[in-house]
């Protein structure tokens, strides 16, 4: 046991700065020479990490660079039912000294994490990023150093606010008290590809309010993975308290899931998998202690809607940035755009195709390209068989449409045009460069919010583009519900920690909202605790008395 003696003061929090790699900078001199030693470097073992220690089953996958698929980034060690029974039973028996560790140390070990990404790893980390998960730097710079380390250090701060919220009233000889205590059991964090930091944001969350938290990665982002789990460490973590378990992701999730002391699944990726796992979390309910928490973020179907006093340039700037910028395969990236004719006629069909057919294409590695691949070969075959169906539907393909898989998964940034309003890539989440558009008379623009909210069983994010005041009033008002993160005048991505909490509702996930004090209330479980100072002397009240 160990004692703090005072309340401490968390330093300020702010966003980190984000580097900008320009022609001559130091940072692009740095970055390119991470990225050069860990193509040299590459395959890396990658092991499971069980209460600390390296694990090797000898059931061997690998994980492939997007841009490049012969070359191998990683090669890791599928967990075997007993690695997974080791790191649950690890993990439960480190669960106490971790609950009890002032908060103030685990504080510590988050922000001196956020810091050890900010500086020494920062590289190493987005050149990960870059070669595994098929980011551009500047992509990597967004996910695995700003917003890694905006959710780390903003969490420092959503929690500290959290203990602070306490019971408003106290009556006469009384203290009341809410503490927080982390959930009975452990965490199972189940993490995507797309997103470094979400990974990092997945197991800390969690484990910042005392939860101990079984990790089971994503195979298209092991190694990144790893560095973050390598990282924490390096931190001051405990070495028990997030247990690093890559695996056949049916298995490892079942046992897990499967297990009695299972208390929480914080959840990021497709809505079908999602829905299974709750499905399977709630046919075990007599196996459990408790109910488990269920935190998933899923899938999108993300739109623009034009009005027609919106202005057509820096209206396409935005679509371009929001559909194609990592290949579409941001949650929150721009599917279906809804432009009304006048628009489309004056400038901004002929300005979307320009600026698409321009837009630029390659290995991550290249400074020059604006996107890169898909992540691997079933995305590939998914959304050029997407394409190639819209276009057997009737559907008009005006800009891209071409790929080449022969060394990495590219695919040409895709404009569909269709008249259907229910069109195939109107309605399902395709999760690549493509964006459909549908064309709509001006005066139809009041009735264009109840078809984008009708379209898709998605409420992930959205945006209204206008100059006019009514405009953008009326579509906040009547597209409500359609998005979790909604924009005006700005692109449907890049929401930021501490600035626009994260998540969508319906088929989108639970809306808990990373980046928020909210997504912390999931994995506590409060206890009231009233003192009382004054000791009764009857047990009869004065309504008894005559
Ligand atoms: N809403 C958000 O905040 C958000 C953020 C990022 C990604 N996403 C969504 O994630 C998806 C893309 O990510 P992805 O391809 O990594 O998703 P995915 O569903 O394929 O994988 C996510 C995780 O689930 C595991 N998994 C896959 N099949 C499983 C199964 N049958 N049982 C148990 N676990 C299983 C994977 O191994 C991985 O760790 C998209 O749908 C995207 O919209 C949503
Ligand atoms: N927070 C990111 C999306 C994360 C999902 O992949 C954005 O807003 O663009």
């Amino acid at each position: 046991m160990s004692s703090q003696l005072a309340t401490f003061k968390i330093p300020n929090i702010d966003n980190e700065p984000m580097y900008n790699y320009g022609p001559g900078s130091a940072e692009r001199a740095g970055l390119q020479a991470a990225v050069d030693k860990m193509i040299k470097s590459a395959p890396f073992e990658i092991p499971c990490i069980v209460n600390g220690k390296e694990v090797k089953t000898g059931d061997i996958q690998a994980q492939y660079m997007p841009h490049d698929h012969a070359s191998k980034l990683c090669t890791y060690h599928n967990a075997s039912p007993e690695v997974v029974a080791s790191a649950i039973d690890g993990a439960l028996a480190a669960r106490q000294e971790w609950e009890e560790l002032p908060w103030a140390d685990k504080a510590a070990i988050f922000l001196k994490t956020a810091d050890l990404i900010a500086g020494k790893y920062r590289y190493e980390l987005m050149a990960a990023t870059m070669l595994g998960q098929g980011k551009n730097a500047w992509q990597a710079e967004i996910d695995a150093a700003a917003e890694l380390c905006d959710f780390l250090r903003f969490s420092v701060k959503y929690v500290e606010e959290l203990y602070t919220q306490q019971p408003p009233r106290n009556s006469t000889g009384v203290w009341n008290r809410t503490e927080f205590r982390p959930l009975e059991g452990f965490v199972l964090a189940v993490t995507p590809f797309n997103f470094t930091a979400i990974g990092g944001n997945l197991v800390g969350a969690p484990a910042l309010v005392g939860n101990v938290v079984v990790w089971k990665p994503s195979p298209m982002a092991t190694y990144a993975g790893y560095l973050v789990h390598k990282i924490f460490l390096e931190a001051g973590m405990p070495p028990s308290v997030i247990q690093f378990v890559p695996g056949d992701a049916p298995s490892v999730v079942k046992q897990a899931i499967d297990h009695r002391d299972f208390a929480g699944l914080h959840f990021t990726g497709s809505t079908h998998v999602f829905k299974q796992l709750w499905k399977n979390i709630a046919n075990n309910l007599d196996v459990y202690r408790g109910y488990p928490r269920i935190v998933g973020e899923t899938g999108g179907k993300n739109f623009h809607l034009y009005h027609p006093s919106a202005d057509v340039k820096s209206g396409v700037v935005q679509a371009i940035r929001a559909a194609f910028e990592y290949s579409g395969q941001k949650c929150s990236a721009l599917s279906r755009v809804y432009v009304p004719a006048s628009l489309w006629k004056n400038g901004f069909k002929d300005t979307l195709i320009e600026e698409t057919e321009k837009v630029t294409v390659g290995p991550c590695t290249a400074w020059d390209n604006f996107t890169g691949p898909v992540i691997n070969k079933v995305a590939f075959d998914k959304i050029t068989g997407i394409i190639t169906k819209a276009k057997e539907q009737g559907d008009e393909v005006i800009a891209g449409g071409s790929w080449d898989e022969s060394k990495g998964y590219f695919i040409k940034p895709t404009v569909i045009l269709t008249k259907n309003p229910k069109a195939l890539t109107l309605t399902t989440e395709i999760f690549g460069p493509v964006i459909t558009v549908y064309v709509y008379e001006d005066s139809e623009f009041e009735a264009m919010p109840k078809l984008i909210d009708e379209t898709t069983e998605y409420a992930l994010t959205g945006s209204i583009f206008a100059q006019e005041r009514k405009a953008l009033q009326y579509a906040a008002h009547h597209l409500r519900n359609s998005a979790g993160n909604f924009y005006i005048n700005d692109k449907c991505t890049g929401a930021v920690v501490g600035q626009q909490p994260f998540g969508g509702a319906r088929a989108s996930g639970t809306n808990d909202k990373s980046g928020s004090i909210n997504i912390f209330t999931r994995f506590v479980s409060m206890r009231s605790i009233k003192e009382n100072f004054v000791a009764p002397e009857d047990y009869k009240y004065p309504s008894n008395f005559l």
